[in-house]
């Protein structure tokens, strides 16, 4: 699946000309961080300028060790009409952590609507921010009912998810969350060319930003929907060849 990530309206009607090449629309607010959260009204205007059957998907945060607070933050993201609630794990330090907060929101979440999923998101570049390893996200979701483990980067500088965490290691994560019947969702300044990879290993959801804006710039530039067609076409690509065993693009 394709998670594309506007940042506000009026990019997410952009993103609702682009429907038919994503399949999930991503609300956040990338000048308060990675996976900065976006004001409520602006996820229910979003959910209504997108059509119906594309899921739109909240980001509550580069959040705390605080699961109270997180799981409030995800309460309102959840009744304001995402029904993907993201959760950065910015300040957990350790897995137990990671769980508390993730178990707070999964409550939080389902009590309000059952069908929701909620991911859990580390960071690729952990090392750099001092948060739980990327290693340990599956088993975070898993032990507290997440429906997804993701990784994306904390610090967009232009390094990538890849510089960060080999194709190798994405490979382990990704086995690590279908081991236990999680997705797994990778981000994190991913480009055209990492389909192949990503594809290869089994990545569930791409989620991308950078790369279908305008000059590739996630902050100045705006999201084209031709960019996103372009995008999807090539993960097509990509998952027509994996599916016909042949050697997927680089
Ligand atoms: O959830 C996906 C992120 O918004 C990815 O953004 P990026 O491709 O600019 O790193």
């Amino acid at each position: 699946m394709l998670l594309i990530s506007p940042d506000g309206v009026e990019e997410a009607l952009d993103c609702a000309k682009a429907a038919q090449h994503l399949d999930i629309v991503d609300v956040k607010k990338p000048d308060e961080g990675s996976l900065g959260a976006n004001f409520p009204w602006v996820i229910r205007e979003i959910r209504e300028a997108v059509p119906a059957d594309k899921p739109v998907s909240a980001t509550v945060g580069d959040v705390p060790y605080k699961p109270g607070t997180v799981a409030q933050a995800a309460l309102g993201a959840v009744v304001s009409g995402a029904t993907y609630i993201k959760v950065g794990l910015y300040g957990c330090t350790t897995p137990d952590q990671g769980i508390d907060v993730m178990r707070a929101v999964v409550r939080a979440v389902k009590e309000h609507n059952p069908d929701a999923l909620v991911v859990a998101s580390g960071y690729a570049d952990a090392h750099r921010i001092g948060c739980v390893n990327p290693l340990a996200v599956p088993d975070i979701a898993a032990r507290s009912g997440a429906d997804a483990a993701m990784l994306d980067t904390a610090v967009k500088d232009g390094t990538r998810l890849f510089d960060h965490v080999p194709p190798d290691v994405c490979a382990e994560f990704v086995r690590l969350a279908h081991a236990s019947g999680r997705l797994a969702a990778l981000a994190g300044s991913v480009r055209q060319d990492d389909l192949g990879e990503l594809t290869r290993i089994g990545t569930d959801i791409v989620g991308v930003r950078g790369a279908v804006c305008e000059g590739g710039d996630r902050n100045a530039g705006r999201i084209q929907p031709h960019l996103v067609a372009a995008f999807r076409a090539e993960m097509d690509r990509n998952d027509r060849e994996r599916t016909a065993g042949l050697p997927a693009a680089r």
